[in-house]
C-alpha cells in the first residue's frame, strides 16, 4: 500500500474526531460498499465475499482499528496515511471515522475505519465488526492495563466479527530502543494472534502492518484452492529481520 502524502478530495478522510453521524457519505466514495447512514449512524453495509470471484476489483476492503483509548490509533492511522505524526494534544475519538485509500499498491480497494477505544462508545463500534475483514487491535506497550485489556478486546472480537477476519495485534509507541531487542515486554504469544510491534511517532513498521493484512486479503481473494494459505506471522517475522530487527 502507498500511502499518500496529501487527502484526496474525493475520499472521507475527515479530522480525527467526528461523530458517528459524520459517516453519512462514507458508502459514497466510489468503488465497493454501498450503504446509506440510517439515522442512528450505524451503517450496515454488506460485506464482500473473499471468495475468488470475478467481482474482485469491485470489493473494498474493510480494515477497522481497535483497541483502548490512547493506544494510538488515529496516530497510527494518520501516520499511515499522511506520513506524519500527530504529537502532543491528545483528542479522542468519538464513535467512528472513515477513510479511504483506494490507490494502495495491491489493488485492492480499502476503507479504513478509526474507532472510538472509550468504552461508552463500544456498542457503535461493535456493529462495525461484523463486515470488517481486518482488524488491527492496538495496545499501548508502555500502559499495562492496554495489554491486559487486549484479552476483554478479543472476547468482543470473536462475539461480533466474522469467524474468517484477519486479525493483526500492534503493540504501539514502541521506541528504537525496544525495536533493538524485539522481544514484546508482555506475553503476546498466549493469544496466538499474529503480532508486531509498531510507532505512530517515529513511522517504525507502520507501511508493514498495513501492507501485510493487504497481502493476506489479496492471497486469499486470488488463492486457487489447493494453494497453500499465506502465512501472515512468518511473512512479518521475515520483513522485519530483513528490516533489521531480530524477532524470530
Ligand atoms: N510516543 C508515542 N506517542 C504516541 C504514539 N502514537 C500515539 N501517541 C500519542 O498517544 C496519544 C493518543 O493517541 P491517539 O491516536 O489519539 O489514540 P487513540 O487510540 O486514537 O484514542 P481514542 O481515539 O480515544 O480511542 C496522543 O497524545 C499521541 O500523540 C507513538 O507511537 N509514540
Ligand atoms: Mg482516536
Amino acid at each position: 500500500m502507498s500511502r499518500k502524502k496529501t487527502v484526496k478530495g474525493k475520499g472521507s478522510s475527515k479530522s480525527p474526531t467526528s461523530s458517528p453521524n459524520n459517516n453519512k457519505d462514507s458508502g459514497k466514495s466510489g468503488r465497493g460498499i454501498e450503504a446509506a447512514a440510517p439515522s442512528n449512524g450505524v451503517v450496515y453495509p454488506s460485506r464482500p465475499s473473499l471468495s475468488n470471484s470475478g467481482e474482485f476489483y469491485d470489493i473494498a476492503f474493510k480494515v477497522m482499528l481497535v483497541g483502548d483509548s490512547g493506544v494510538g490509533k488515529t496516530c497510527l492511522l494518520v501516520r499511515f496515511k499522511d506520513g506524519a505524526f500527530l504529537a502532543g494534544s491528545f483528542i479522542s475519538t468519538v464513535g467512528i471515522d472513515f477513510r479511504k485509500d483506494d490507490d494502495d499498491v495491491i489493488c485492492l480497494p480499502t476503507q479504513i475505519w478509526d474507532t472510538a477505544g472509550q468504552e461508552r462508545f463500544r456498542s457503535v463500534t461493535h456493529a462495525y465488526y461484523r463486515d470488517a475483514h481486518v482488524l488491527l487491535l492496538l495496545y499501548d506497550v508502555t500502559n499495562k492495563a492496554s495489554f491486559d485489556n487486549i484479552k476483554a478486546w478479543l472476547t468482543e472480537i470473536h462475539e461480533y466479527a466474522q469467524q474468517d477476519v484477519v486479525l493483526m495485534l500492534l503493540g504501539n509507541k514502541v521506541l528504537n530502543t525496544q525495536k533493538l531487542s524485539g522481544l514484546s515486554l508482555y506475553p503476546v504469544q498466549e493469544f496466538g494472534v499474529p503480532f508486531m510491534e509498531t510507532s505512530a511517532k517515529s513511522g517504525l513498521n507502520v507501511e508493514l502492518a498495513f501492507t501485510a493484512v493487504a497481502r493476506e486479503l489479496k492471497h486469499r481473494s486470488m488463492k486457487e484452492p489447493d494453494e497453500p494459505k499465506f502465512q501472515l506471522e512468518d511473512y512479518v517475522n521475515k520483513e522485519m529481520k530483513s528490516a533489521g530487527c531480530c524477532r524470530s
